[in-house]
């Protein structure tokens, strides 16, 4: 059972007693643990009074499983007896395998799905291409990849991209392409070079762009490529315009679209380290007392407007779905036109993973000093090509961004997806679900393909359940079986109940 110790001292590293501000920022940004959806022991002495209550109801919101310390819930090899953030080596400074070794600790639901993918198919024959953001989680779906047999290749933007764990898989047999000191014509070169060479039949994607270039300029490979999986939002839409306009060379499975990876990753993992990477660059407190503006309340902007709130921001929701918006409405937020929020805003974040989502005119608008930042997945959600001369310090986590005859606003993570830029990136219990999601669907892929269309699948609901039934059981709990299951037994109405009870 996935159970961490938080103690007093746990919470006040930093700051003022059961402050979970700092203690959230601090336990997620060293050890790149997931706190949704894990089991924390509370001590007395921050469990007892009031600020261990609101401790206690802010950890709730945030997804955590709290249990009292003198509880005799199980304890399992997921148990990590953290009484300090310090305990836990830090994954941002270990050495690539000692990260790498971590996070594969935590990683259990992955592990069993490419172990029944390696039973049932010669893996051997698999040569597979990723594009990913190169950490160590991916670094682990990689290394298991090749483990069983398979030959991997994998492609990194410079942006994107963690040296020690590169190396590391090097050393491991992964063929690695990329580099820091890339320019664009460089990066993308070295992503041709990954197709030439390697000659995939299964393609890992993230975002669409490097089966989208497979596609234009090495078409030929379309002949032997089984197919894609494909990570995210942004990019299962281009595959679905792709679908429309019948250009899709190849089938696609939308790896995005099932609930096992949308339903923890963007619901969770991603405005989880998203807040405290921002907390990390800007101070533990940034939100409190903060007017928020989030754009996008899909999946990715509730999550991350829900944490907001429970550090004291004041979060204005924008969003072009009504639906959306009345969602977010039931949740308890305002919802306003974007232009109206901007001048009064403190700080804009963009979750909608969409081409200029936030453009010159929007920038006008706001203050001198106004927080931006992306939290989407998309290049230019924020119009920098716009801006020719935007700052000078645009790789910098925090940068000034010089607004033409406007303000001066500050730009987060150059303005990429803030967690994985300017911070380790989803959870590694999350990418866990994702990444056996990914595995899922190659087997899935393996098994369909001959009678496969051009067209973009998703994976069935069965596939979802194993790998939430693996997830579960690795955590210690259960499902309830029902042993008199008459919920597809459209004969029985309220007029065939025996008393006559009619509801
Ligand atoms: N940073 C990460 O680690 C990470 C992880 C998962 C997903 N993502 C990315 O986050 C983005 C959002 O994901 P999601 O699953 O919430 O997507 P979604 O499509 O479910 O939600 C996006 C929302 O934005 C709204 N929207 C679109 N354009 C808008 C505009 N111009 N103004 C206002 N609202 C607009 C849509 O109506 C929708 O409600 C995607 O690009 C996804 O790929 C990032």
């Amino acid at each position: 059972m996935s159970q961490q110790h938080i103690s007093h001292s746990d919470a006040s590293a930093n700051a003022t007693s059961c402050d979970f501000a700092t203690w959230a920022r601090d336990y997620s940004q060293h050890t790149n643990r997931s706190l949704a959806g894990s089991r924390f022991i509370l001590t007395k002495t921050l469990n007892s009074g009031s600020t261990g209550c609101a401790f206690e109801q802010v950890a709730q919101e945030w997804g955590m499983n709290i249990v009292q310390a003198d509880s005799p819930e199980d304890h399992n090899n997921f148990t990590a007896h953290v009484e300090s953030t310090a305990v836990e080596p830090d994954l941002r400074t270990s050495s690539g395998k000692q990260a790498m070794d971590l996070a594969q600790q935590h990683m259990p639901v992955l592990k069993k799905l490419v172990d029944q993918l390696s039973h049932e198919h010669d893996m051997r024959q698999l040569r597979v291409a990723m594009c990913l953001i190169l950490e160590p989680k991916t670094a682990i779906l990689a290394r298991l990849l090749v483990q069983a047999g398979a030959q991997v290749g994998i492609y990194s933007g410079p942006e994107t991209l963690n040296t020690r764990v590169a190396q590391q898989l090097e050393s491991e047999g992964v063929t690695v392409y990329a580099n820091p000191a890339w320019n664009p014509e460089e990066a993308k070169q070295a992503a041709l070079t990954l197709l030439d060479t390697l000659k995939p039949n299964l393609i890992i994607d993230d975002g669409a762009s490097f089966a989208r270039l497979a596609a234009r300029e090495r078409p030929e490979l379309a002949a032997t490529l089984i197919g894609v999986a494909e990570e995210t939002t942004s990019g299962v839409r281009a595959f679905d315009a792709m679908e429309i306009d019948q250009v899709l060379p190849f089938p696609v499975v939308a790896v995005n679209d099932s609930l096992m990876k949308t339903g923890f990753d963007n619901a969770h993992g991603t405005g989880e380290t998203c807040i405290t990477t921002i907390q990390q660059l800007l101070g533990a407190h940034c939100f409190q007392d903060t007017a928020l503006t989030v754009i996008g309340f899909g999946p990715v902007g509730r999550g991350f407007a829900r944490r907001a709130r429970t550090l004291g921001a004041q979060v204005t929701i924008c969003d072009t779905d009504p639906r959306a918006c009345l969602q977010a409405v039931f949740e308890g937020f305002p919802t306003r036109d974007l232009k109206d929020t901007l001048p009064a805003a403190d700080m804009v974040i963009s979750a909608t993973g969409v081409y200029h989502t936030v453009n010159l005119t929007h920038m006008h608008s706001m203050r001198d000093g106004t927080i931006l930042g992306v939290i989407g997945g998309m290049a230019n959600e924020i119009a920098l090509d716009n801006i020719p001369q935007k700052c000078s310090q645009m790789n910098e986590p925090v940068s000034e961004l010089h607004i033409p005859h406007g303000p001066h606003l500050t730009l987060l993570a150059g303005g990429n997806g803030i967690n994985y830029t300017a911070g380790g990136g989803n959870p590694i219990e999350i990418m866990d679900l994702s990444f056996a999601v990914q595995v899922a669907a190659l087997k899935w892929l393996l098994e369909n393909y001959r009678t496969l269309d051009k067209k973009v699948y998703r994976l069935p609901d069965l596939v979802d359940q194993q790998i939430a039934l693996a997830a579960l059981s690795s955590r210690g709990y259960e499902i309830s079986h029902s042993e008199d299951n008459t919920s597809n037994n459209w004969q029985v109405t309220r007029f065939d109940q025996p008393n006559g009870t009619q509801y």
